[in-house]
């Protein structure tokens, strides 16, 4: 009993020694632990890293631990957060395949109100939020990227709604962040393609505001960005954010059962089974 309890001092010691030697507080996310969050205290901004290996694909108990990081950077009045990823190639694959095929019908039904519930709070947050996107992001991982509110890019990776490849429609909060990002012409071309945008192409047409060289250079920007809310009331900020994005923000949180309901529809047809078995089955062949 004596033993562990030093153990577990111990522990603290070492790990509140290792953060203060770069200022950063840290703390987990939970039971699971597929969210790392480092608090810079200098500054007061959140690095909320993903890491769910190998390509933080986006299953229950990630969406779970994002969703309750969310409201701990929210409940202790966060200055901002930078989402970001632990791996050197993916920001995050988008939703996890396995969770829509064969589905299991309770376990389908808590993914997708993790994923609303995520949606809501990283859309409609009150603190500032920058993607540093170290990786490639498709489909659900560019939907976490568009919640932000300014996205850094490292060179060579893709970005994009692609779901109409998978024979699918991207559901409509994931439609209306996009168009909250791109002109509604550039929406549609995009999503109606599924287009997968280099990160140059991403700069051009507006998806991410700014290329970086590697990862560093992701969060510095991204840093940058949120510190120039220091001369900004926050509280000015976040009702100024929040009512621009309220109607997108509204009709998610007016239509929940229904958009779940569309969900376990769209997943249960056979056709849908077919194409992501025969997706599933391409990925694994590569
Ligand atoms: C009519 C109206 C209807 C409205 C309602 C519609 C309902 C909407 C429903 C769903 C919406 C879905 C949105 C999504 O997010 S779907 C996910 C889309 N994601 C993708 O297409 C990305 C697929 N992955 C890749 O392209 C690559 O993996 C990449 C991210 C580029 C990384 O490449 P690489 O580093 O080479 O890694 P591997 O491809 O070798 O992958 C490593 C292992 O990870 C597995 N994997 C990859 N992606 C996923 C994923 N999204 N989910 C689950 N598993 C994934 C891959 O199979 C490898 O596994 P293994 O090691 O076992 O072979």
């Amino acid at each position: 009993m004596i033993r562990n309890s030093i153990n577990l001092l111990t522990k603290k010691l070492i790990s509140s020694t290792s953060c203060q030697r770069t200022r950063m507080r840290c703390f987990s996310s939970g039971a699971t632990n597929l969210v790392d969050v480092n608090v810079n205290d200098k500054t007061g901004i959140a690095v909320v890293t993903l890491n769910r290996p190998p390509v933080n694909s986006l299953n229950l108990e990630l969406l779970t631990d994002l969703s309750k990081t969310l409201d701990e950077l929210e409940s202790n009045r966060s200055k901002g957060m930078i989402l970001t990823s632990s791996s050197k190639t993916v920001f995050s694959a988008g939703l996890d395949i396995l969770e829509m095929y064969n589905p299991e019908p309770e376990r389908s039904k808590a993914f997708w109100t993790a994923l609303q519930d995520v949606w809501l709070k990283l859309y409609g947050s009150p603190y500032p939020t920058a993607a540093a996107i170290n990786g490639h992001s498709p489909a659900g991982g560019c939907l976490l990227a568009i919640c932000c509110e300014y996205r850094v890019m490292v060179n060579d990776f893709t970005i994009g709604l692609n779901e109409t490849r998978l024979g699918i429609s991207a559901p409509s909060f994931f439609i209306s962040s996009f168009r909250n990002v791109l002109s509604t012409r550039e929406a549609e071309k995009a999503l109606t393609l599924g287009t997968m945008f280099s990160s140059d192409e991403a700069l051009k047409v507006g998806l991410v505001d700014e290329i970086a060289t590697d990862k560093a250079d992701s969060i510095n920007k991204c840093e940058n960005f949120l510190l120039e809310f220091k001369k900004v009331s926050s509280m000015a900020r976040a009702f100024t954010k929040q009512s621009l994005r309220k109607k997108d923000l509204e009709e998610l949180e007016n239509n929940r059962e229904q958009d779940l309901q569309l969900f376990l529809f769209a997943i249960n047809q056979p056709i849908v089974q077919k194409g992501l078995g025969a997706y599933i089955q391409s990925l694994k062949k590569k």
